[in-house]
């Protein structure tokens, strides 16, 4: 079983890794969404040293984010807060397609605003539920298409040096259908990198419901429930997880689950019972690997948190 953690400033150092290593971690991944690979030699140089053998790059793909902001934006409910030209910077696309009553979630869910205003550059929207928004959040527009192409121009560049930085593995997020995956493939193979393999990560119900139509072009499907679970009310996703669970094992394809299986160990030394049982559940239904992300990336504990993940995991597998 592989053991991935998020590489971040939280455990960017040659020690911190070092022990990450050492506590049973087999990968890492590069969220590129916070930055292009060429602007992360310090980190790459570091992840070869502690002898790291696998290395996945999270593209940006169709997700919609939050742009780069001069410092946080503290959204206070029932406040009005303007995305767009002259306020928090956003994808013009979805400044295009969104219309009044719309919906936006912020920072997988944590966030959210309603558009009162639809400009034609950008969006008035109400604060409904508040909070500090951060630089390169997640936007998650609820039912709507937002049109947006598989890879950016900052994507292909960094699949172009891919190669040549050790990655492994590329996951492609919100794959909509075969399309982004031959997309995704193509461009792997112009990149000289054809051998890299593809994770489809699986963050709306557009991924779900196509899973069958890419499941056999992919070498792992990702249950992304960051994101996935913006799709559902939430008490629906353990539901849909162990659907896509059971049509990955029925396909024979590896999946993999990430995304607060950890999340109090951001702020605490020891999880919560429940954190460990969802680890050991997933190994039980066949993951074949687990993900951290906060809790390495920007977390307070993120050796003790990579000691908890491989040890509750090889737990359930003994
Ligand atoms: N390459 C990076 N550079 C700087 N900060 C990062 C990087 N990767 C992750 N982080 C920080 O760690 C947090 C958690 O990482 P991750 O779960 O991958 O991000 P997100 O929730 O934004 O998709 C990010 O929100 C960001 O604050
Ligand atoms: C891993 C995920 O993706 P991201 O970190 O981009 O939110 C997720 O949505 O579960």
């Amino acid at each position: 079983m592989d053991f991935y953690g998020t590489i971040g400033p939280a455990c960017a150092q040659p020690a911190i890794l070092q022990h990450m290593v050492e506590a049973g971690m087999t990968g890492i991944r590069m969220n590129l969404s916070h930055g292009p690979l060429a602007a992360h030699t310090d980190w790459l140089a570091m992840i070869r040293a502690a002898g790291i053998r696998q290395l996945l790059i999270d593209l940006q793909g169709p997700e919609l984010r939050i742009g780069t902001l001069a410092e946080p934006v503290a959204l206070v409910e029932g406040s009005s807060v303007r995305l767009g030209a002259d306020g928090v910077p956003c994808p013009a696309a979805l400044v295009q397609a969104a219309a009044p009553g719309q919906q936006l979630l912020l920072d997988d869910g944590k966030l959210l605003v309603q558009v009162t205003q639809a400009l034609p550059e950008a969006l008035v929207c109400t604060v409904v539920r508040g909070g500090t928004l951060q630089s390169r959040k997640s936007i998650a527009a609820l039912g709507l298409a937002v049109p947006s192409p598989t890879l950016t121009e900052e994507d292909l560049q960094n699949l172009k040096i891919a190669k040549q930085c050790g990655v492994t593995g590329v996951m492609l997020p919100f794959v909509r259908g075969k399309a982004d995956i031959l997309a995704l493939r193509h461009a792997l193979e112009e990149a000289g990198a054809a051998d890299i393999r593809i994770f489809a990560k699986i963050e709306n119900m557009t991924g779900v419901r196509a899973l069958p139509e890419f499941i056999h072009l992919v070498d792992e499907v990702v249950i992304a429930r960051g994101d996935l679970g913006n799709a559902m009310p939430l008490w629906e996703l353990p539901r849909c997880q162990k659907q896509l669970s059971a049509a990955c094992r029925a396909a024979g394809v590896p999946f993999m689950v990430v995304t607060q299986m950890l999340d109090s160990m951001c702020t605490r030394a020891v999880p919560t019972r429940a954190e460990v049982s969802d680890i050991y559940n997933a190994v039980l239904d066949g993951a074949a690997s687990v993900m951290l992300t906060g809790e390495t990336a920007a977390g307070q504990y993120p050796m003790q948190a990579m000691e908890y993940l491989v040890r509750t995991a090889q737990t359930a597998l003994a």
